[in-house]
């Protein structure tokens, strides 16, 4: 229960310094000026929210608008949930409770995005509004020189190592092709590109400046970590970003990132599940992957969330939904997908067949767990024969959801 002494409201413009600094405070930041200035230029006050214990700011977060793309390569508004923090002091007293409330009325009354996502920064703090884990990423680590299958085919044309300005231009072109194709990616506007993905800054954990390589269809974006060791030189490959149109413009791009020089090891902290280099190598175990949660994922409008993406086999099933902190989307709805994999939600007085809090089914949604799996843990209730395997095997998506980037 939140105190009642707390208010939560939008911001305006020239709230930004306190804001940024009750975040900064609450996440215990360093270089906070260098952060300050890559932040502000993507500051939008009227979807920020502010908690007040009286005029005092105690906590923030704020909302991004880009697009997602769902399974099905369908592409949909996303409220991307952002600098959440409470300032130490002021916790455990419902100040992130009032926020939440305060974001996802507001989404409710916006009707804009159906859907919500935010990275964690514990595991153990937005299951309780309904977030659950909607992807997941892979801490990948190569070894240098790790060769790939004979039959995997490179593209003679060197990848190129360019500055920024020139590398621009393709990043621009190429991103929103991947990205149009991939579950989970999200669009970027100059302003994302600058401060979530550009910014030159040296990595706070010893890593260099964003170094460019660029293929005609497509780029890697990393950052080399300095290590001299009496061996030699093991320098770490910081992996930022792949994107390729085309698997030999892929592979083209990964033979490049395994084969620099002075390099012992080639890591992606936030690689899918399912990157398909591990499956170029010709020895698979050399791949070391250790996966984590990475998008949580609201549905915030249940109806139009479900609407929204396609599926992978056609569907009829009456499902009894509860949801507590959004009463809004609690009942009973079927659920028909037709040949196409396209969805018709409506309320339904026939029996249901499948029961399931809305927090299981933003776990399914983007397809990276299956209703089945959920089933199994007892999660997931069937109250029709048949009724889990066949809408488990509906939400089934055609790859591993990823979200390469954090917010
Ligand atoms: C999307 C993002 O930006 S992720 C970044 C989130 N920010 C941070 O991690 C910064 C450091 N932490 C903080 O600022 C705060 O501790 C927050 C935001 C995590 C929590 O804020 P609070 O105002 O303390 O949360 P609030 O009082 O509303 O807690 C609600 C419930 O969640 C629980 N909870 C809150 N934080 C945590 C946590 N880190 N671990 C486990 N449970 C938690 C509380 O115990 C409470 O449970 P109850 O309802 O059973 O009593």
């Amino acid at each position: 229960m939140a105190d009642p002494t707390l208010t939560a409201h939008t911001l305006a413009h020239d709230d930004y310094d306190r804001y940024f600094d009750v975040f900064s405070d609450a996440l215990m930041a360093d270089r906070r000026e260098q952060l300050r200035e890559r932040f502000r230029p993507v500051f939008r006050p009227e979807r920020s929210h502010g908690v007040f214990d009286g005029t005092e700011l105690v906590g923030v977060g704020g909302l991004m608008a880009p697009e997602i793309t769902l399974p099905g390569a369908v592409s949909c508004p996303l409220a991307a949930v952002t600098a959440v923090g409470v300032r130490p002091g002021h916790r455990r007293r419902g100040v992130l409770t009032t926020l939440m409330r305060a974001q996802l009325d507001a989404l409710r009354e916006a009707a804009t995005e159906p859907i919500a996502a935010l990275f964690a920064s514990e595991g153990a703090i937005y299951g309780r509004f309904g977030y659950a884990v909607g992807s997941e990423e892979a801490r990948l680590a190569l070894p240098r020189g790790a060769a790939f299958r004979p039959t995997v085919e490179v593209d003679p044309r060197p990848v190129r190592e360019v500055g920024r300005t020139e590398a621009l231009e393709l990043l621009r072109r190429v991103h929103p092709a991947v990205a149009d194709q991939r579950i989970g990616w999200l669009t970027r506007d100059e302003g994302a590109w600058h401060a979530r993905v550009l910014h030159e800054e040296t990595g706070a954990d010893g890593t260099g400046a964003l170094r460019y390589a660029v293929h005609p269809e497509g780029y890697a974006l990393y950052r080399p970590k300095s290590n001299w060791t009496a061996r030699g030189p093991a320098y770490e490959i910081h992996v930022q970003e792949v994107a390729a149109t085309t698997p030999r413009a892929y592979a083209t791009l990964w033979r490049h990132l395994l084969d620099l020089d002075l390099v012992g090891e080639v890591r992606w902290n936030k690689a899918a599940v399912d990157e398909p280099v591990t499956n170029l190598l010709a020895d698979p175990r050399l791949a070391v992957r250790d996966v984590s949660d990475a998008l949580w994922v609201r549905l915030v409008d249940l109806d139009r969330a479900l609407r929204a993406r396609r599926y992978s086999a056609p569907l009829d099933v009456v499902i009894e939904v509860t949801d507590s902190f959004c009463p809004w989307n609690a009942g009973r709805r079927r659920l028909r997908i037709d040949e196409d994999g396209v969805a018709d939600v409506a309320p339904s007085d026939a029996s249901a067949q499948l029961a399931v809090d809305t927090t299981h089914l933003a776990a399914a949604y983007l397809g990276g767990t299956s209703l089945s799996a959920l089933g199994r843990a007892g999660l997931v209730t069937e109250l029709g024969t048949g009724a889990l395997r066949r809408t488990s095997r509906a939400f089934a998506a055609e790859h591993a959801p990823h979200c390469p980037e954090g917010f």
